[in-house]
C-alpha cells in the first residue's frame, strides 16, 4: 500500500508540475519504502536446512568426512529438504545439491544465478587471472571464450581432425601391451600408467601437433598437470577461511607453490607459442589448438595470456577425466565378467570379411552401441568430477521456498545422483543395458537433458569436452576389448578389483590398476 501510495504521489508530482524538491522528496521516499520491502521479503525466507552442531570458525567442517562424496549424501538424507542442504564450510555458505529437481533449479530454471565460480586465489595465479573459460567469472569475457571452445577448438568437427592422432596414440598402447602379452610367463601391465599416458598424449598432440614427444614435453606437461590438479583439487584453507589466510602464513605458502608452478607452465608456453608463430603456414584440418588460438587471437580480443589460461584448461580438464573413465571402465569390467564377454562379443564382430583387424577405427564404432553404453555406466557410477566445478550465486534467489543468498558456493553432488535408488534401478550394480533403448540403440537422452545423470554438469557450464572425451575413450576401450583378453594378476577365489577410492576434485581408485593380458 505505502508502495502504491509513493508511486501515486510521484506521477502526480510530475504531471502537476510540482517543484523539484517535491519530486525529489517523492523518490527518497520511494526508495526507503522498496529497501524496507526487500529486506522485510528476504527476512521471511528461511535458509536451505543445515545439520546441527556448527562450531564456531570452523562451522560444519568436522561434519565432513575424507570421502566428501558420500559424508554430503549421509548428512542430505538426514538433514536436507529435497536435495538442498546448506553447510557453513569455515566461513563460507555453501549450499548441496542432491536431487534432481534441485539440481534442476540450479543449473537449469536458475542457471544465470548460479553460473560463476567462487574466487579462488590459487586459481587466479596458476590461470592468468582467472582469464581461462573453467574457473573464469560468469560475464562477457566467459562467454566469448566459451564460443570460442564451441565453436572452434572442441567442435565435432575440430575432434574429427585429430582422429589420426588418436588412432596412432592408441597403436603406440597396443603396441606396448602386446609386447607384454608376449613375454613368459606372462606379466601385468599397469592399465593406470599407460591409460593416463594415452589421455595426455591425445590432449598433448592436440594442443602442441606431432611434435608433443619432442625433449620429452610430453611428460612435462603430464607432471605439471598433476601439480595443478593436487594445488586446486586438494583443500585450499584460503577458500574457505579467507580473513584467516588473508593475515597468516598460509596465504604466502600457497602462494609461492602456485607461482612457481605458473612459472613453469609459462616458460613452455613461451617456447611453444614462440615456435608456432615462425612455423609456416597450415591447412585448417591440421592446425592445432595454439594455432587456432594465435589465429582467433585479434577476432576474440585475447592476449598472450588470456591463450595460454585457456591452453592450462585443455591438459586439466582434458586429461585426468578421461584418463578415470577408462581405468573405472576396465575396473568394473573385471568385476563383471559377462559384461565383458558381452561387449567382447559386439567389438569383435568387427571384421573385413571374417578376417580380424589390425585395429579398431572410430568409423567402426557407429555399430557399437554397448561400447558407448559401457562408458555411460562407468560415467553413472564414477563421475570423475563427484561434484562438478563449484558453481557461484551472483545474486539472492529464491529455491523451494528457501533464501539462497548471493555470494554462496554450490557444489552438486553428481556421484550421489547418479546413484540414488528412487531414480534408479538397482543403483549399485554396473548395468550397461540400462543405456540401451528397445531397439538397441544408446539412449541419447542420457548425455544431459536428464538430471539424474550429471558426469558433465548441465546449463551453461555444461562441459564442452564432451566430444573429445568420447573420441578419446571410445576407441581406446574398444581396441583393448578387440585385440586382448584380460585376467585379474593372482586372484583368489570371488575376488576382483579392489575399487576403493580417494577424493579430491576428481575421484580416483586408491589402487594402481594392473591386469595380465592375453593376445586374443
Ligand atoms: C570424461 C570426460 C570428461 C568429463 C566427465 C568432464 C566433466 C566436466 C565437468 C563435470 C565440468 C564442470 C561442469 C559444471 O561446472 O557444471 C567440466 C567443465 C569443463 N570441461 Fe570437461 N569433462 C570431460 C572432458 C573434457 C575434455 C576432453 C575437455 C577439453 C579438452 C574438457 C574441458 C572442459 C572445460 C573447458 C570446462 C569448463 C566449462 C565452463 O566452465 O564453462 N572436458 N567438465
Amino acid at each position: 500500500m505505502a508502495l502504491e501510495a509513493a508511486h501515486h504521489y510521484l506521477q502526480l508530482a510530475v504531471a502537476h508540475g510540482t517543484s523539484t524538491q517535491a519530486v525529489l522528496l517523492a523518490v527518497l521516499l520511494l526508495l526507503i519504502i522498496r529497501l524496507t520491502s526487500a529486506r522485510k521479503h528476504k527476512q521471511q525466507l528461511p535458509p536451505p536446512p543445515s545439520p546441527p552442531g556448527k562450531l564456531p570458525i570452523i562451522g560444519h567442517l568436522h561434519l565432513i568426512g575424507p570421502e566428501t562424496h558420500i559424508s554430503i549424501r549421509e548428512l542430505d538424507a538426514k538433514y536436507g529438504s529435497n536435495g538442498l542442504m546448506l553447510l557453513r564450510v569455515g566461513a563460507t555458505p555453501t549450499l548441496f545439491v542432491s536431487s534432481p529437481s534441485a539440481a534442476e533449479a540450479v543449473l537449469r530454471t536458475h542457471d544465470h544465478v548460479f553460473a560463476s565460480r567462487p574466487p579462488s586465489m590459487a586459481a587466479d595465479i596458476i590461470r592468468y587471472g582467472s582469464t581461462d573459460i573453467a574457473f573464469a567469472p560468469y560475464g562477457e569475457y566467459w562467454r566469448q571464450g566459451r564460443k570460442l571452445l564451441t565453436s572452434h577448438m572442441l567442435s565435432a568437427k575440430k575432434v574429427q581432425t585429430f582422429r589420426h592422432g588418436r588412432q596412432e596414440e592408441v597403436r603406440l598402447v597396443m603396441d606396448k601391451i602386446r609386447a607384454a602379452a608376449a613375454t613368459v610367463p606372462r606379466t601385468a601391465v599397469d592399465l593406470s600408467e599407460l591409460l593416463s599416458g594415452y589421455t595426455n598424449d591425445v590432449v598433448c598432440r592436440a594442443v602442441l601437433g606431432p611434435a608433443h614427444r619432442k625433449e620429452g614435453r610430453n611428460r612435462l606437461f603430464s607432471e605439471l598437470t598433476e601439480i595443478n590438479v593436487a594445488l586446486l583439487g586438494g583443500f585450499n584453507f584460503e577458500d574457505y577461511f579467507p580473513r584467516i589466510a588473508m593475515a597468516d602464513v598460509l596465504l604466502r605458502l600457497v602462494s609461492v607453490k602456485a607461482k612457481r608452478l605458473n612459472k613453469r607452465w609459462n616458460d613452455v608456453f613461451d617456447e611453444l607459442i614462440h615456435e608456432h608463430v615462425h612455423s609456416g603456414e597450415k591447412d585448417e584440418n591440421s592446425e592445432d589448438f595454439i594455432d587456432l588460438l594465435l589465429s582467433l587471437k585479434e577476432e576474440y580480443g585475447l592476449t598472450t595470456d588470456n591463450i595460454k589460461a585457456i591452453l592450462v584448461d585443455m591438459f586439466e580438464a582434458g586429461i585426468e577425466t578421461s584418463y578415470l573413465t577408462l581405468e573405472y571402465g576396465m575396473a568394473e569390467l573385471m568385476n563383471n565378467r559377462h559384461i565383458l564377454t558381452k561387449l567382447q562379443k559386439e567389438v569383435r564382430m568387427c571384421t573385413n570379411g571374417g578376417k580380424k583387424l589390425d585395429m579398431i577405427r572410430e568409423e567402426d564404432l557407429s555399430s557399437m552401441p554397448y561400447l558407448k553404453a559401457t562408458i555411460k555406466e562407468t560415467l553413472r557410477l564414477h563421475p570423475p568430477a563427484p561434484f562438478l566445478l563449484p558453481h557461484f550465486s551472483t545474486a539472492d534467489c529464491k529455491i523451494d521456498g528457501y533464501l539462497i543468498p548471493a555470494k554462496t558456493r554450490v557444489l552438486v553432488n553428481a556421484w550421489a545422483l547418479g546413484r540414488d535408488p528412487s531414480f534408479w534401478e538397482k543403483p549399485e550394480d554396473f548395468m550397461p543395458e540400462r543405456f540401451l533403448q528397445e531397439d538397441g540403440a544408446v539412449d541419447t537422452q542420457m548425455k544431459g537433458k536428464d538430471l539424474r545423470f550429471l558426469p558433465f554438469g548441465f546449463g551453461r557450464r555444461i562441459c564442452p569436452g564432451m566430444n573429445f572425451g568420447f573420441a578419446t575413450m571410445e576407441v581406446m576401450l574398444a581396441n583393448l576389448m578387440y585385440h586382448f583378453d584380460w585376467d585379474v594378476p593372482n586372484m583368489k577365489e570371488g575376488a576382483g578389483v579392489d575399487m576403493a577410492e580417494s577424493f579430491g576434485l576428481t575421484l580416483r581408485r586408491k589402487q594402481k590398476l594392473l591386469l595380465v593380458p592375453r593376445i586374443f
